[in-house]
């Protein structure tokens, strides 16, 4: 069987990744391989995927024929873009779409890698484990419609899709894709305050994860913008304006703004 799909780095991106891909059958087990440093890794991802698997990534960019996939840290690129550099990619017969969602580098630093090869960088997050992902895309300058067809069908297989122009991409990395973090630190903290009022941890930790989840589907069901919500919870000289004032005077929204214009700073920083 001819493979399609090669993913070099199967860590947490690359399996939720593969693991959607192929139950939504998108591409079979055998249309994919992998490369990982970690030969128990791999083992993981062949057991698990019944991929074909390799610790060489010049095997997956030579064997990949419609799209290689990078999920590997930013701080290892140069070194795979090196690794791959000495492949005849302009005589192919089949020339992969390039897919990163490495976070900081820019679609010139993964042109200059790739030749002239088409390239998509994308931003998706973790929620696409379950299917509840969101991923921002944007398209170099040698894809088609053709490609960009194809990326819409990978991210869209773990959640929604949007597409940005490049310049938004580190601000969607520090919103979106670093956001989980922030909201799973959310749920903690409720938990612990939950527990600081008395309750027990169990029921906290059940409490303040429907909370998150319950409100979340509310607005995104209703279409509701959030500052109503809040309106509609704030009963007057009730409970919910306690905690509130609380919150304000903490800092909360100037803290989550500040954190989405860090890690957005941080994503420039790793581009560079
Ligand atoms: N985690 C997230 O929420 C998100 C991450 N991203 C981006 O996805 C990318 C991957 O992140 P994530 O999945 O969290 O990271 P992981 O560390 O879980 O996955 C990266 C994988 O690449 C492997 N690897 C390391 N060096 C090489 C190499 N030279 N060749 C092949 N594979 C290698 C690692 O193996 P080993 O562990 O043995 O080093 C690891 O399994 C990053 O660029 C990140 O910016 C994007 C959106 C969200
Ligand atoms: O923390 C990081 O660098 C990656 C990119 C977005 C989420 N995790």
């Amino acid at each position: 069987m001819t493979i399609k799909f090669g993913l070099i780095g199967g860590g947490v991106m690359g399996e939720a990744l593969l693991s959607r891909l192929i139950a939504r059958g998108i591409y079979q087990s055998s249309e994919v391989i992998v490369s990982e440093p970690l030969s128990s890794r791999l083992d993981f991802l062949k057991q698990q995927y019944g991929v074909a698997v390799t610790t060489d990534n010049s095997q997956v960019f030579t064997e990949a024929k419609e799209v290689l996939f990078l999920a590997v840290k930013p701080q290892v690129f140069s070194a795979i873009a090196q690794e791959l550099a000495n492949i005849d990619i302009l005589n192919r017969e089949h020339s992969p779409l390039i897919i990163s969602i490495l976070a900081g580098v820019p679609l010139s630093q993964l042109e200059a890698a790739f030749g002239q090869l088409p390239v998509i960088r994308a931003m998706p997050n973790t929620p696409a484990t379950v299917g509840a992902g969101v991923t921002a895309i944007c398209s170099g300058a040698y894809t088609s419609p053709k490609h960009h067809q194809i990326a819409q069908q990978i991210f869209s297989a773990v959640g929604e899709v949007v597409e940005v122009s490049e310049g938004l991409m580190d601000a969607v990395t520090g919103l979106s894709g670093s956001g989980p973090a922030y909201v799973a630190l959310l749920v903690e903290a409720l938990a612990d305050g939950g527990v600081s009022a008395g309750l027990p941890r169990a029921i906290a930790n059940q409490l303040a994860l429907q909370t998150v989840l319950g409100t979340a589907k509310l607005l995104h069901e209703t279409k509701m913008h959030p500052a109503e919500l809040k309106d509609r919870v704030t009963s007057p000289g009730g409970t919910t304006i306690a905690g509130i004032a609380k919150l304000e005077k903490a800092g909360f929204r100037s803290a989550l703004i500040e954190a989405v214009k860090a890690a957005t700073e941080r994503s420039q920083e790793l581009g560079k």
